[in-house]
């Protein structure tokens, strides 16, 4: 669970775009074209970080002094001490900046470098550089501004080390500054690789010396490591900030997958008035308007907060909150029942407050349904003439949660998808019934084209983490995972309908006309990576489809999303409070814990 995390669902605050590296480069090359210079915008960068950090040193070391706890964070008052490690690009020239201003206001700074020869400080230092004769390395245009960067740092006497240097002593240890404060300038969005060997090490190193000093992390851009554009970090080696000062515009990689581990809290710094150099540019003969919005236009808008509700009327009976069929929990002979799956579907639909349940699931799991969950109605799975009445009768199907994979439960799913195609329901696929549709699709079987067909009118949600979706697109889970941006467009463009791809910052896509819709989900934690999670999430998604009286903002996907998300972190939350009830952490967390924490935030939405 992040920080961050707003457990006041309906608290309105602005939703927060997420951009990739490249569009970040279009942004800064928009705003040089208007006439503005770069190395005057990393100044700026740098200056304002300057004053980020000196602001979070003081607001900390307030907090530690009131700490009874004498391990958090406090090292020496005055002078205060920073720690700044450089790479060679722009994201190096902020963090010579910083050290540069850093040392202007007092403190005693030390750059770390990473990636530089040994002669060339002798190159590019302008002290030295103006007593040697011109080898054409120094010639002026040759100079990039993080060359800029480092000669007015080293023309102050910044202190500066090679890390190379260090890590070649076995006290390599004794020979960093300790530091209240390690600031990571190593990589910023230009990160396009697994880290090089010295890079890999470095980030170690930063990673030890912050640790052992009980020192603050702060992150210039990104965390050195994380893939900005993707959320990717290669072989879990990055540095572990505890603030990201992120610039000119957030990250998409900041929030998803292995982002929400390294990026700590974050602090925006806009830098540029981005949106006007969109216009500006869009308006220029140079650049079509199209190719000016694709380059500009977010990839995802992050969710924090959740739609509100209104009261029920008074006026109203079961039948206005709509009828969801889950079709799942088979037991097939010779292999485990998966009751399980499609009970706590049924229980967290019913959690949202959907009117009537019914569970078409295998006969064996009737009796063991009806004492968990008394309000549902029951039918034998295999009854397929009984299932495809009820089908009709129905506001949503949700099919697939412990369905089986055999061709029995396959001949089932094309029946059972088919009927709902036919009467016009709102479809969940999820679990096996995701398994089955890959296979379809694989079999080029007609319903494939049917399914996507139907969902440009009709609702049709999908829901697979990475395996699932690797199926889906005959990929490994590691094509997937390296980005699941790109993977759930995919999908979409496949099957058609709106998807949810699973896991830690979980993304949702939701079709328009015209268009699509992405999200990335703030909040969920690691307590909930435990079986039948995705279980609930269907139930919650089919729950909210049935009820017709709600916006259809709040029948949403991405909404469904954000309460099974909210519905994990108030349980961990309780933990965290220390409140004298049962407490439920992050590990031990049950999907059957989810239905009473659902039915808590449903209620907290309502305004
Ligand atoms: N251009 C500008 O005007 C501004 C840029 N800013 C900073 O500039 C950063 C981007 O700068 P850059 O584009 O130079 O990118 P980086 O500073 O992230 O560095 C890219 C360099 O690292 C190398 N590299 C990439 N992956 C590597 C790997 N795995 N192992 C070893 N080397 C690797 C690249 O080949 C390239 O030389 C931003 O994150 C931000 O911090 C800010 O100063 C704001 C203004
Ligand atoms: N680390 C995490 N952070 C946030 N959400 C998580 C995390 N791990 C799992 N979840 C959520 O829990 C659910 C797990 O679903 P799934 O993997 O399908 O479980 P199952 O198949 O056992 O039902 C998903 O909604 C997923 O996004």
């Amino acid at each position: 669970m992040r920080n961050n995390t707003n457990l006041l669902p309906i608290k309105n605050t602005k939703p927060i775009a997420l951009y990739n590296s490249k569009q970040v480069y279009a942004m800064e090359q928009a705003w040089f074209s208007q006439g503005y210079d770069s190395f005057g915008l990393m100044k700026q960068a740098a200056w304002q970080m300057t004053q980020q950090i000196e602001q979070i040193y003081e607001q900390r070391n307030v907090s530690a002094s009131h700490s009874t706890n004498t391990n958090i964070y406090h090292r020496s008052a005055y002078p205060r001490q920073a720690s700044i490690w450089v790479g060679k690009g722009n994201n190096g020239g902020d963090g010579w900046l910083i050290a540069y201003y850093l040392q202007q206001a007092g403190w005693q700074v030390e750059v770390i470098t990473v990636g530089f020869s040994e002669n060339y400080f002798d190159l590019h230092d302008q002290s030295v550089t103006s007593k040697t004769p011109n080898n054409g390395d120094s010639d002026s245009s040759n100079i990039t501004d993080s060359i800029k960067a480092l000669q007015i740092a080293l023309a102050s006497s910044c202190h500066y080390q090679r890390f190379e240097d260090i890590v070649s002593h076995d006290d390599a240890d004794k020979r960093v500054l300790p530091a209240d404060i390690y600031i990571d300038a190593l990589f910023g969005i230009g990160l396009d690789r697994a880290p090089e060997v010295v890079y890999k090490s470095a980030i170690k190193a930063f990673n030890n010396f912050t640790q052992q000093n009980n020192a603050l992390a702060i992150a210039v851009d990104i965390p050195s490591g994380l893939v900005a554009s993707t959320g990717e970090v290669f072989e879990r080696i990055a540095i572990q900030a505890d603030v990201t000062l992120c610039l000119i515009a957030r990250k998409f990689g900041l929030h998803t997958k292995d982002g929400t581990d390294y990026s700590g809290d974050i602090v925006d710094i806009p830098l540029i008035p981005y949106q006007m150099a969109l216009q500006q540019t869009a308006s220029n003969d140079t650049i079509p308007e199209k190719n000016a919005s694709q380059a500009f236009g977010p990839v995802a808008t992050l969710l924090t907060a959740a739609h509100s509700m209104k009261p029920r009327r008074q006026n109203s009976y079961k039948g206005s909150y709509g009828h969801v069929l889950v079709i799942g929990g088979n037991r097939i002979d010779g292999s485990q029942g998966m009751g399980g799956a499609a009970i706590l579907s049924a229980a967290s639909t019913m959690a949202t407050g959907a009117g009537k349940i019914t569970v078409a699931c295998h006969e064996a799991f009737h009796g063991s349904l009806l004492t968990s969950l008394p309000d549902a109605m029951t039918i034998n799975l295999h009854d397929a003439s009984g299932v495809r009445d009820l089908i009709k009768q129905a506001s949503v199907v949700a099919i697939g949660m412990g369905l089986g994979r055999d061709e029995k439960a396959n001949a089932l799913f094309i029946d059972y998808v088919q009927a709902a195609i036919e009467s016009e329901k709102s479809i969940v696929i999820d679990a096996d019934g995701l398994y089955h549709l890959a296979s379809l699709h694989m079999g080029n079987h007609e319903l494939i084209t049917e399914l996507r067909e139907y969902s440009t009118n009709h609702r049709v949600c999908l829901t697979p983490h990475s395996g699932e979706a690797a199926r889906l697109l005959d990929q490994k889970i590691s094509k997937i995972e390296s980005n699941r941006l790109q993977a759930i467009k995919q999908c979409a463009a496949t099957y058609g309908g709106d998807w949810v791809l699973k896991g830690a910052g979980s993304l949702v896509l939701e079709q328009e006309k015209g268009g699509e819709n992405v999200y990335v989900c703030n909040v969920g934690n690691a307590g909930m990576a435990t079986a039948g999670m995705g279980d609930v999430l269907s139930g919650v998604t089919a729950g909210l489809l049935a009820q017709q009286d709600l916006s259809a903002e709040v029948r949403s996907l991405h909404q469904a999303v954000l309460i099974h998300g909210f519905a994990g972190d108030v349980l961990v939350s309780q933990a965290n409070n220390n409140t004298n009830t049962l407490l439920v952490g992050q590990r031990g967390l049950q999907a059957q814990d989810m239905p009473a924490a659902i039915r808590h935030v449903m209620q907290l939405m309502i305004v």
